[in-house]
């Protein structure tokens, strides 16, 4: 399954980053909001647990999300602004890092570094801005899946229409919850309109 963002606040900012004079700053910043959005859109269909907590008046149940059983797992490096964003809204979720480079002639993924807490009985949530032939996203939820992890969620901003329905063939147990879905690949495999290669424009290494 997956779940376009109807959100007119999320397609402004969408927006904003396929604007070229967006600087690296800004674009961060865009990615993180864009992120925290997306993730509240997930997260709301998520059961709460009732949790006692200690108001000023006395102890009182409530309704939270189960932080401690997230684990956020962004793609490096275009990933990375979409953690920093997810964990100001919940900074005690667990993280955990896989670091992918696609190549960009023959558009394979290949894994450089990892270093994932412990997933079983977690609800991992993988992080990487763009889908766009899917093989990144695939390759990063098949890891996940051989490290344990059952239950896997899927935040993206930008997708191509292949790489979209790449990743929900290869893995139909994973909800794929994305800002938008563009029109197509183009011949070298970027995403159109899209906005250019995501970790150039976030490190500031495309000019
Ligand atoms: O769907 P795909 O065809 O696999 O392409 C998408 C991948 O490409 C980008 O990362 P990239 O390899 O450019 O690394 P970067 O984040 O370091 O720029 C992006 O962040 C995805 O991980
Ligand atoms: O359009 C694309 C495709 C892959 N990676 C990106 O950052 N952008
Ligand atoms: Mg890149």
């Amino acid at each position: 399954m997956y779940k376009e963002s109807t959100n007119v606040v999320v397609k402004h900012l969408v927006n904003r980053l396929r604007d070229v004079r967006t600087a690296s700053n800004e674009f961060r910043l865009t990615i993180e909001e864009i992120s925290r959005i997306v993730a509240s859109e997930a997260l709301s269909e998520f059961k709460t647990i009732t949790t006692n907590i200690e108001t000023w008046q006395g102890p009182l149940d409530v309704e939270m999300i189960e932080v401690q059983k997230l684990v956020l797992i962004p793609i490096l490096r275009a990933g990375e602004p979409m953690l920093t964003g997810i964990l100001r809204t919940l900074p005690y979720a667990k993280s955990g890092f896989l670091a992918m480079k696609r190549d960009e002639e023959t558009a394979e993924s290949k894994l450089f570094y990892e270093n994932v807490p412990p997933l079983e009985d977690k609800t991992v949530i993988i992080l990487d801005p763009m889908v766009a032939t899917g093989g990144s996203l695939i390759d990063g939820i098949d890891y996940l899946k051989n490290k344990g992890a059952q239950k896997i969620i899927s935040l993206n901003i930008l997708g191509a229409p292949e790489g979209v329905e790449a990743v929900t063939k290869a893995h139909p147990d994973v909800n794929m919850y994305i800002a938008q879905i563009d029109e197509r690949l183009d011949e070298k495999k970027y995403i159109r309109p899209g906005l250019g290669d995501a970790g150039d424009r976030a490190f500031n290494t495309h000019i």
